[in-house]
């Protein structure tokens, strides 16, 4: 049997249908109507502007906000039923980690440490060392970004099969950053964990190759692994002697800009024999270029 097959006939690591949430005093919803399937052994880089409801969605997803409509199963059981051997299993990064402040680092770690059956010592010392953490320093007296290393530390060292992190990397300097990123990818490559990550920096979503997945108007609007959406969706330039008073009407352009000669467009699900027509048409020089996910995020959300 292939690979491929095995992996397919999996339960999705997390099943979402119908979600729906919205605070009290708010007029629209924030999550309205969100239906997901998260495999396993991913990175699902979750995408949205400032307001769109990524943090609502990870907690919902984790059960620390409830929801007002919608089913939520993790590892194939309803996430309203609290079961002590479920959340050992999952890992969260939360977008500010504030607590344990007069706890020393390493006093911390030892201290979290004893709440899991299973706690990967030899990952703690490694990131701990790699990352410069001081054991003796007291939490309180941490950078943010050194705070925010902490909580990378204590949710990846029980080695959960679903990590969830909020925005984990928006203080880590690049270097950390790096590392931390290529942690997140051995895991995922060689232990078959799964890991839905946001973040506001979509370069090291393409690092990691991850799945896109894309909240806006309470909808995910998009939702598919990276390679896929660099086909569907290019950056296109025409590029004319006599400029573009009137740009033409393309279908399944989501934007475009005119600067001087060129004319820039993202196009979702336009062929190559369309483009070559409308180049024709307009008697224009025609190139393509692989779209960045930054480029993709602007145009689509
Ligand atoms: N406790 C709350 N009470 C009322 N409204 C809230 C509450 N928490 C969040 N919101 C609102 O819900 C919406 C979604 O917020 P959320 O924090 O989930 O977005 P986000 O996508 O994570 O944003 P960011 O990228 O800025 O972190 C926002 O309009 C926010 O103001």
């Amino acid at each position: 049997m292939s690979k491929t097959a095995t992996v397919d006939r999996d339960p999705p690591v997390v099943r979402v249908r119908g979600l729906r949430k919205s605070y009290p005093g708010t007029e629209n919803a924030v999550l309205d109507g969100i239906d997901w399937d998260i495999p396993r052994g991913r990175v699902i880089g979750l995408l949205g502007r400032n307001g769109a409801g990524k943090t609502t969605l990870m907690r919902c997803l984790l059960g620390l906000l409830p929801v007002d409509e919608g089913e939520i199963e993790i590892f194939g059981e309803p996430m309203d039923e609290p079961r002590g051997e479920r959340l050992h299993r999952i890992g969260f990064v939360p977008q500010t980690f504030d607590l344990f402040k007069w706890m020393r680092v390493g006093s911390y770690l030892n201290f979290t440490a004893a709440f899991y059956r299973h706690w990967n010592r030899t990952l703690e010392n490694r990131l701990v060392d790699n990352w410069g953490l001081d054991r003796r320093a007291k939490i309180g007296k941490l950078s943010e970004g050194q705070r925010q290393k902490l909580a990378i530390i204590r949710a990846m060292a029980p080695e959960p099969d679903l990590l969830v992190l909020d925005e984990p990397v928006a203080s880590l300097d690049p270097q950390t950053r790096a590392a931390f990123m290529n942690e997140l990818i051995d895991v995922v490559r060689h232990y078959g964990k799964t890991v839905i990550l946001s973040t506001h920096i979509t370069a090291d979503l393409e690092r990691a190759e991850a799945d896109i997945a894309l909240l806006d108007g309470g909808r995910l609007v998009l939702e598919m692994p990276l390679a896929e959406l660099r086909e569907r969706i290019r950056k296109v330039e025409l590029t004319r002697a006599c400029g573009w008073s009137e740009p033409p009407e393309v279908a399944g352009a989501l934007s475009s800009e005119v600067a001087g000669t060129r004319l820039t467009l993202i196009v979702d699900q336009v062929g190559d024999a369309q483009l070559g027509a409308i180049a024709k048409q307009y008697e224009a020089e025609l190139s393509v270029e692989r779209i960045t996910l930054e480029d993709a995020f602007v145009a689509l959300a």
